[in-house]
């Protein structure tokens, strides 16, 4: 959680903050050529229906311009002259054009949606699949939120696009061309006439946007800071109790929640000024061609009737529309083309890849080797974070990893997860490099119980059978017996069929972990990655879990972070690391027997201590 100054204050919304440089500009997609190819390759095998699309709007438009111009022709031809001789046929021709209008387009839709929806699931699945595969260190650089809104906004904003956006655009580009061209055929002079409101229409409407895109963003982000803040809060709950902060948590809140109402007013009042601009130039044109019109027909001159009239009043109205949504959804479709380039960004991420020559060893003893190991988080990194690292530990041992706080404990163990590639050296188990190794043959044979042990939303019975999805109930009960986990499960109203939920539900820290290594001890490793729980547990189920966890070390390799001198007084052997580096190791007695670093770390002062050790 960020640390903020108690009751001190975030600049708050000013109406006149809003400047008119675009931070669209960011938002542009740099290739959007390539990102509408990967869209198309993404709608594969729904292409054809896609062309059915396309030409079922086209169609529609078509049709949408054929009724006008239907009845201004009655009027001219049957009305006017007072003949109604095959009027019913015309009716006809026009009722048969609206149905035929509505069935169109809504085929067209129908279909647009299912495309539209495949698309999008196949834009989530194989989006979430990526992330599956990411190398440990992508997300290292990543925000989490930032992850969230690809899945969620960026693709939200696609499928809004394909949705709707899509046929609206098509339909508007059709619409307009096929209106201008009638209109030419049938009076350029009214054309012209219909036209003159279209350069106050762009400016009025390049004012407006100029602004509201400046707006929706900033309120857009607003919203990001609002939920992201939510979402911090709900997360640190105790601890801003804790430090009794909720006046100055529900301050900041109000702030964000004020900024966000701030920006939503301003956006939403000034977006909303785009239709009455657009229906005053409406009725403008429409009293133009009216009224100049009407003076030609009148005068019977540049051939213009009153039936031409009628329809350039309709066709006006249908000129306008189009435009103002394209102006309207050209941002829309830019900023969904923009999200999807930065969804197939994330595609093109290289994966965790095993090298072309690694395989899969099945029985894999356990005997770990570092040598030489030289590690970086980042190339640019000054000092590595293990440097020139060595040492063995055989088969069954147990190795005690002490040292200060960012001393490099957790990153060996992600080491030989081989979460990371390693720039030097080279890391074996059972002298074969791990990088010749499948990951997946490597990580199944390694148990990791971790200090804070993630639990998912699901029975404790399922997270028992996590990592061993066959395994049968007894074999569970037998595992959370040797766990010290049996115990307390069977004494929950619904026992193994308990339902965790959020942050493993009502679970204690120590529970939490007894569960977990259940779930280790089934899945049965041959090496044991463990990091010990710093906080306090109560003496009871701290004792279980030094049990729990002696019964887990028997016949495996063992690598325990430790925090506990019990802990480390029960390994075979102790190794001290300082900023990367190997400093001391020995068993215990040995150490002790030097009396270096391990022994002054013990608190040279605390007589019982050592004693305890001995
Ligand atoms: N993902 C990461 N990216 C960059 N640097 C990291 C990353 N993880 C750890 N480090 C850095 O590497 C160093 C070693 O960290 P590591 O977590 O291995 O220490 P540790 O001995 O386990 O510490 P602790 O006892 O506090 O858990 C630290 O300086 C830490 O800041």
């Amino acid at each position: 959680m960020s640390i903020k100054q108690p009751y001190g204050h975030q600049p708050v919304f000013k109406a006149a903050d809003f400047s008119k440089k675009n931070p669209k500009k960011k938002k542009r997609a740099r290739d959007t050529k390539g990102t509408l190819l990967n869209i198309w390759n993404l709608i594969d095998e729904k292409r054809i229906q896609l062309i059915i699309v396309i030409f079922m709007i086209v169609c529609a438009s078509i049709l949408s311009l054929i009724g006008p111009f239907l009845i201004g022709r009655i009027i001219d031809t049957k009305v006017i002259p007072k003949d109604l001789s095959g009027l019913p046929q015309y009716i006809v021709i026009i009722l048969i054009v609206y149905v035929s209008l509505s069935i169109t387009s809504y085929i067209g839709s129908f279909m647009m949606v299912s495309i539209a929806q495949r698309t999008v699931y196949l834009l989530r699945d194989q989006l979430f699949k990526h992330f599956q595969k990411l190398p440990v260190s992508y997300y290292d650089k990543k925000q989490h939120g930032e992850l969230m809104s690809r899945m969620q906004n960026d693709i939200e904003n696609v499928s809004q696009v394909l949705n709707s956006s899509f046929i609206q655009f098509t339909s508007s580009v059709v619409t307009l061309i096929g209106t201008l061209s009638i209109m030419l055929y049938l009076s350029p002079l009214l054309t012209l006439l219909t036209m003159t409101i279209i350069p106050i229409m762009f400016v009025s409407l390049r004012w407006i946007t100029a602004r509201t895109s400046v707006l929706y963003a900033l309120r857009q982000k607003q919203l990001g800071i609002m939920n992201g803040y939510i979402e911090e809060i709900v997360n640190g709950q105790t601890v801003v109790k804790a430090f009794s902060q909720e006046k100055y948590v529900m301050e900041t809140f109000n702030e964000k929640a004020r900024n966000v109402k701030e920006y939503s007013f301003w956006s939403t009042t000034i977006g909303g000024m785009i239709p009455k601009v657009m229906n005053y130039l409406n009725n403008l044109s429409f009293a133009i061609v009216a009224g100049i019109g009407g003076i030609l027909a009148l005068n019977n001159a540049a051939g213009v009737t009153v039936g031409v009239i009628v329809i350039f009043a309709e066709y006006a109205r249908q000129f306008t529309r189009p435009l103002s949504d394209l102006a309207n959804q050209f941002n829309t479709v830019l900023s969904a083309i923009a999200g999807a380039e930065r969804v197939f960004d994330i595609m093109n991420e290289p994966v965790e890849k095993d090298e072309d020559d690694a395989s899969d060893y099945e029985d894999i003893k356990g005997t770990i080797e570092f040598e030489n190991v030289v590690f970086k988080y980042d190339k640019t990194q000054k000092n590595p974070t293990i440097k020139d690292l060595s040492f063995k530990i055989n088969n069954g041992e147990s190795v005690a990893l002490v040292g200060a706080t960012g001393a490099g404990k957790t990153t060996i163990v992600q080491l030989i997860l081989h979460y990371y590639d390693v720039q030097s050296g080279k890391i074996l188990i059972d002298d074969i490099p791990i990088n010749k190794m499948t990951r997946k043959s490597l990580r199944k044979e390694i148990g990791v119980v971790l200090q804070d042990p993630y639990l998912f939303d699901g029975t404790i019975k399922d997270n028992i059978m996590y990592g061993t999805p066959n395994a049968t109930y007894e074999q569970v009960i037998e595992a959370s017996k040797k766990a010290n986990a049996h115990e307390f499960i069977k004494e929950l109203e619904s026992g193994y069929e308990t339902v965790l939920k959020g942050e493993s539900g009502s679970l204690s820290q120590g529970e939490r972990q007894l569960v977990s290594i259940a779930r280790c001890l089934l899945q049965d490793p041959k090496i044991l990655l463990l990091d010990e729980a710093t906080s306090s547990i109560d003496t009871v189920t701290e004792i279980k879990i030094q049990e729990a966890l002696e019964t887990l070390m028997i016949g495996r390799t063992s690598i325990i972070i430790a925090h506990r001198l019990n802990t480390v007084k029960k390994a075979d052997l102790v190794f001290v690391l300082a900023n990367g580096e190997l400093i001391e190791s020995g068993t215990q007695q040995a150490l002790i027997e030097q009396q270096g670093i391990y022994y002054h770390m013990l608190n040279a002062n605390d007589e019982e201590q050592i004693k305890e050790l001995h």
